[in-house]
């Protein structure tokens, strides 16, 4: 890189805007490129003053620290970062796929090999940090249909409509434990897998429905059905990731070994790139 990522070196000088990519309360999302290098990237614009209302600047410094130390294939990289009087600027990897949830609408059911390879990408992102929240919402499709998560849940969310068409999709991948007030664990996230492969491949949630009242009554009683044709490997899967107890459900190193995973995802190609990049750390 032309200068240190530290925060003193880089300005908005340094950098071509081209178009807005997204929108959310505290700022925005251009495309942008490095003028020396033409190198390509995602410039996160944030307004100081929105972020101190909102009391979030301690939110910001830890989404940086975490991101900008965190360097594995599906999760969308930080490179650095610098700022002015008003706005803070994140040097983001640009993903030229943009956003899942979106594809997921417009394609409405994705290839099986796609989905499949999500689950195994997001094993191997497991076993490095362990507070991942799984929903379209926080991911991107980087090069190569790679996938990407972006931890921007928090920044992205706009004021005036949720992401999804209906309030009901941000139930949909709510565990039956966080429904009941239980206390919860990251097996959370065994559940969130389950429903974003159904939702991948089947095109909608597994517990969709007209009322938020309804989704949550088949959430918990898992009120579970596949449309005909689904293949027996997929029921299979998901069913065993859709436990209402979490002890119950299939933990990620049988994820890993399941028929469907293994039938589907490309796991040579993923666990090579993850074990040159367990070497290159
Ligand atoms: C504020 C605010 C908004 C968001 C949500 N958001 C993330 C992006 C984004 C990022 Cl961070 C990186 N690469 C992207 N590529 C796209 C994209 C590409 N195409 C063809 N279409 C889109 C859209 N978006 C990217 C944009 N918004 N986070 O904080």
């Amino acid at each position: 890189e032309k200068k240190s990522s530290k925060s003193t070196s880089w300005t908005i000088e340094d950098f071509e805007i081209g178009n807005l990519l997204g929108r959310g309360r505290f700022g925005y999302v251009y495309c942008g490129r490095e003028k020396q290098t033409r190198f390509v990237v995602a410039l996160k614009i944030l307004f100081k003053a929105q972020l101190k209302n909102s009391k979030m600047e301690q939110q910001v410094k830890r989404e940086i620290e975490i991101q900008s130390n965190l360097k594995h294939p599906n999760i969308l990289r930080l490179y650095g970062f610098f700022h002015d009087e008003q706005r803070i600027y994140l040097l983001l990897e640009y993903a030229p796929g943009g956003e899942l949830y979106r594809r997921m609408q417009t394609e409405k059911v994705l290839r099986e090999s796609e989905a499949a390879g999500v689950n195994i990408r997001f094993y191997f992102l497991y076993v490095e940090i362990d507070d991942i929240y799984i929903k379209p919402e926080n991911i991107l499709i980087g090069k190569y249909s790679i996938l990407k998560l972006a931890d921007f849940g928090w920044s992205a969310e706009s004021t005036s409509t949720c992401k999804r068409t209906t309030l009901c999709g941000t139930l949909d991948y709510l565990p039956p434990e966080m429904l009941n007030g239980n206390g919860y664990d990251e097996k959370i996230d065994l559940w969130c897998l389950g429903v974003l492969t159904y939702e991948m491949i089947i095109g909608k949630p597994p517990f969709d429905s007209q009322t938020q009242h309804e989704t949550i009554r088949m959430i918990r009683s898992i009120e579970l059905t596949f449309p005909t044709g689904t293949s027996p490997d997929l029921r299979d899967l998901i069913t065993k990731l859709l436990r209402r107890n979490p002890a119950d459900r299939l933990p990620l190193k049988d994820v890993a070994q399941h028929a469907w995973i293994v039938k589907n995802a490309d796991i040579t190609a993923i666990e090579e790139s993850y074990v040159k990049r367990k070497k290159t750390l």
